[in-house]
């Protein structure tokens, strides 16, 4: 059992002890404790009982739960059925005079209390539709998308095909496309294997990820090249955007076997012309990268730097 989500709840814990507490001051100051032999110990046993559950319970609807409302009206609830509850058994111990106004907290309290509970357990009842609308959406979303890619996670390229054309038949204002390759891949994956060329498409997929907006989508476009849709962006802002992720690729150090394994990418950024078809804006972005790779001199790419850990 975890007793962490407690923390969360310092105020209902208050209300339920003090509630323990009102009720055993005001047993004992209206009342006087009874004989050895007055005591029914069945009736200890029955009512006492009941007592230690509700307290059972409100401990696994505060260790189960956030706070808030549903959590607030089942936990007043439980405490008033608990001080109801915890008057009857001590007056198992305790003999009350007649006019004692004792029977009246007993019996009022409890009622009072299933009320709020039958509220809270409607709200929570509630809670639970909208959580499992929400549930079942979001897996109907992924069993929709065996365009996810299983390695990184993100979108497969078709499913970008998808977003740019209807992007493009709407056409949005600013709306820019990007590439990013990871340079020298094929060395890595030769030099360290299969498994740790998956591990570094994953954290590279993360890095991108980290560095976009929310209203941007990331694909993973073919082997080590992922493409960037970034709609209402213009080119400027984009292209800081696309320069901002091959730093933070750029810095770092993946760490497999003795080694720290530093890359780069070789990126392009276009942007979306009107009308333009899908096929010839991907054509249009690849072409970039492509003469963007071939501007920089095999010698010069970046070589796979490699440092003792
Ligand atoms: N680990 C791993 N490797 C993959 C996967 N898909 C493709 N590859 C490899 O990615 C490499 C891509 O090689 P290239 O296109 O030459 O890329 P590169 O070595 O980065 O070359 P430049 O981009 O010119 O620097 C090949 O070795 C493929 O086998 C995958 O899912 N996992």
């Amino acid at each position: 059992m975890n007793f962490s989500l407690l923390k969360l709840h310092p105020r209902m814990l208050l209300v339920s002890f003090s509630a323990i507490s009102l009720a055993v001051i005001l047993s004992f100051s209206l009342g006087e404790l009874k004989s050895w032999q007055q005591i029914d110990w069945l009736d200890v046993v029955g009512e006492g009982g009941i007592v230690l559950l509700t307290i059972v319970w409100q401990l696994f609807l505060l260790i189960s739960r956030p706070s808030g409302r549903v959590t607030t009206l089942l936990t007043i609830g439980l405490c008033c059925f608990m001080f109801s509850s915890l008057l009857d058994a001590l007056d198992e111990f305790i003999h009350y005079p007649e006019h004692a106004l004792l029977p009246l907290f007993e019996s009022v309290p409890a009622p009072f209390g299933m009320i709020l509970m039958t509220w809270g357990l409607y709200q929570w009842h509630q809670e639970m539709l909208t959580l499992n609308a929400q549930l079942r959406r979001r897996e109907a979303g992924v069993r929709e998308h065996d365009e996810v890619d299983l390695v990184t996670r993100l979108y497969r390229a078709d499913y970008m095909r998808e977003q740019i054309s209807q992007s493009l038949i709407r056409h949005q204002a600013g709306f820019c496309v990007a590439v990013v390759d990871i340079d020298q891949f094929d060395a890595f994956n030769r030099r360290f294997g299969h498994g740790e060329g998956d591990r570094l498409l994953r954290e590279v997929a993360e890095l991108i990820l980290m560095n976009v907006r929310q209203t941007d989508l990331v694909c993973r476009y073919a082997g080590d090249r992922f493409i960037l849709l970034m709609p209402q962006l213009p080119l400027k802002r984009a292209s800081q955007q696309v320069h901002q992720i091959a730093n933070a690729v750029k810095h770092l150090a993946f760490k497999t076997g003795n080694h720290a394994v530093f890359h780069t990418l070789s990126t392009a950024v276009v942007e979306a012309a009107k009308n333009e078809p899908c096929d010839a804006l991907l054509m249009r972005l690849n072409q970039q990268l492509e003469k963007q790779k071939a501007s920089i001199r095999e010698s010069e790419r970046a070589p796979l730097c490699y440092a003792p850990r």
